[in-house]
Formats: C-alpha cells, sequence, structure tokens
C-alpha cells in the first residue's frame, strides 16, 4: 500500500491529530481486555503462596486463590487464564512422572476452575521444568535432553490436561515432533476438539529468570536451553518452526518472549494470518514493574507495550498485567 499524499501545505498530516475525538477515529490498533491471556503462578505446598521476589505483584496462588483469579478474569472479560505450577520439591524427579499424574496440581486446579467458572478458556503448559528433578523441560539422559523419549512423556501430559477439562494446551518444550504426536493422541482419545497454542518460536531467552524463581527452577537447572529453544540471533528459523508446528495441527501459535522480538510477531502474523499470541515474559514484567515502582517510568508504558503486540500482528499477548490492564481500561 502507497500513501497518495499532496504536497504540504495541502497534505497537513497533523489535522487528524488535533483532537481527540479525530485520533480515536483514525486509531488502527486497539487492546481490549479480550486480547489478553493471564498467566497464573500455583501451588498447593503450604508457605509458597507468596509474592515472588522477582515478580513484585505477582504471587503463588493456591488452588482456591487460582478459582478466585478465575473468577476475575471473567469480570473482567479476560478470556482465558493459563496455569504454571510450583510442584512439591519432593514430587521432582528424573523421570518427571508427576507431570502426568491426572491428581497433579494443575489437573485439580483446571478442574477446580472448569467446575466453577467454564466460560473462562484454561490454558496449560506443557514442558517438564516445574517436575523436573534438572529443571529442564525435557528428560535428561547422560547429560543430554532427548527428544523422543520426551515427546512420549509430553504426549501423556496432554492427554492428562485434555482430561481433566483444558481448553487450551500450550507445548512451551520447543521438542521435534511434539504438535503431531500430541494431536493424533487427542483425536484418538476423543479429544478432538481441545485446542493446541504451540510456542512455536520460542527462544532461548534471559528474560525467563523470574520464572524459573516462581516455579523454583531456577537452583535446579543444569547447563541452559540452548540445544531446544531458540538462537535469539534467528528470525528464518522461526518462519520454519511455525511452518512445521501448523502443518502438525497446532491451531494458534506464539511468540516468545515479547517486546525484543516483534519483528517475529510481525513476520509470522504476514507469512501465516494465523492465531499469533506473543508471550511478554516474567522478565519484561520484572523490568517494567520495578521501573514504575521506583518511579522511573509512568505506569502507562504497561498499556503501550500491550498496544505495540498489536501494531505488530499478534491477536492477543499472554501477560503478567493482563488484570491490572483489564481493570485499567473497564476506567
Ligand atoms: N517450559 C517452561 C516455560 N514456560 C514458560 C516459560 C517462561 C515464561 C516467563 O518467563 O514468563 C518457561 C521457562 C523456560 O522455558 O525456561
Amino acid at each position: 500500500m502507497l500513501p497518495v499524499l499532496a504536497p504540504f501545505p495541502t497534505t497537513r498530516l497533523r489535522r487528524m491529530r488535533r483532537t481527540a475525538a479525530l485520533r480515536d477515529l483514525a486509531q488502527e490498533n486497539t487492546l481490549t481486555a479480550k486480547d489478553l491471556i493471564w498467566p497464573l503462578f500455583i501451588t498447593d505446598v503450604p508457605g509458597a503462596d507468596i509474592e515472588v521476589a522477582s515478580m513484585p505483584g505477582v504471587r503463588r496462588l493456591t488452588i482456591d486463590g487460582a478459582v478466585r483469579a478465575a473468577e476475575t478474569a471473567a469480570e473482567l472479560g479476560i478470556p482465558a487464564i493459563c496455569l504454571f505450577p510450583y510442584t512439591d520439591p519432593a514430587l521432582r524427579t528424573e523421570d518427571c512422572e508427576e507431570a502426568w499424574n491426572p491428581e497433579n496440581l494443575s489437573n485439580r486446579v483446571i478442574r477446580a476452575i472448569k467446575a466453577r467458572v467454564p466460560e473462562v478458556a484454561v490454558m496449560t503448559d506443557i514442558a517438564l521444568d516445574p517436575y523436573n528433578a534438572n529443571g529442564h523441560d525435557g528428560l535428561v539422559r547422560g547429560g543430554v535432553i532427548v527428544n523422543d523419549e520426551t515427546v512420549e512423556a509430553l504426549v501423556k501430559m496432554a492427554l492428562a490436561q485434555a482430561e481433566a477439562g483444558a481448553d487450551i494446551l500450550g507445548p512451551s518444550d520447543m521438542m521435534d515432533g511434539r504438535i503431531g504426536a500430541m494431536r493424533t493422541a487427542l483425536e484418538a482419545a476423543g479429544h478432538a476438539d481441545v485446542t493446541i497454542l504451540s510456542y512455536a518460536a520460542k527462544y532461548a531467552s534471559a528474560f525467563y529468570g523470574p520464572f524459573r524463581d516462581a516455579v523454583g527452577a531456577s537452583d535446579r537447572l543444569v547447563g541452559d536451553k540452548k540445544t531446544y529453544q531458540m538462537n535469539p540471533g534467528n528470525s528464518d528459523e522461526a518462519i520454519r518452526l511455525v511452518a512445521r508446528d501448523l502443518a502438525e495441527g497446532a491451531d494458534m501459535v506464539m511468540v516468545k518472549p515479547g517486546m525484543a522480538y516483534l519483528d517475529i510477531c510481525h513476520r509470522v502474523k504476514q507469512a501465516f494470518g494465523v492465531p499469533t499470541f506473543a508471550y511478554q515474559v516474567s522478565g519484561e514484567y520484572a523490568m517494567i514493574k520495578g521501573a514504575v515502582l521506583n518511579g522511573w517510568v509512568k505506569e502507562a508504558v504497561i498499556a503501550e507495550s500491550l498496544l505495540a503486540f498489536r501494531r505488530a500482528g499478534c491477536d492477543g499477548i499472554l501477560t503478567y498485567f493482563a488484570a491490572d490492564v483489564a481493570k485499567a481500561l473497564k476506567g
């Protein structure tokens, strides 16, 4: 699209910026509560339902707390919440069996929320890190994060979550072949309508630090996640990953982290036109929140950062600010 402009002074682009009414009429992108997914940290470990030190304002929630948060989401018009468990350290093993226990914390919370607030979509995370003795998203065998055995474990985890009533499964593990394996297993198990939001372009990022504190994986993680998460220097690879996951049966795709990766959001939306989400991750939250709390930037940067995702082409954003922003948008 090429703009056709008469020369100055016939064209004065400031005319359309003169009043709030004119600016509103000409606004190209908007942010509403409907564009948000609210990530929640949950725990059933006594005493662990406290604020996360590196994420001021974000607490781990008990099961009851999570149900109340889902009710708040419904009141605020936020369509979906996403669950991240802080697992009892005694249940974290090398084989990660707790991940597909039908009675694990996540699955109990999914059931509790679907029983009380069925209109709110429940999204899950599929990766082994909250259950893994070594903090990795995949099974570690002889120092190597093994792909195919991990996919088998992830499929069991996905089925247990679907069985518990999850609406959106979020594989965040970055193993190869997991979307296709999950889709086939879901069809076979009578869960044809469960959606998959694939973390398709997930980078090996230092922005995840506070999250690892929140789920208790920071001290456990041995090494880094660079053999499965993407190199931050790459962009074409993101397109290959999204194409691959869509071909395997993903309904929606995610780019993660968010703010430093808006170019990837834009390319993905332009290339595929599918429901595209960004995750404004824990480190992004911590940076903004820390600066706001110190009075270094105004709170308005929060909504501005989220509007930028919409402008880049995202249909929605996972953000720890979801409830605060939705409240502010309500006025
Ligand atoms: N697989 C786990 C997972 N799912 C979401 C995040 C990060 C989210 C955030 O930083 O807010 C991570 C951490 C990681 O990959 O190390």
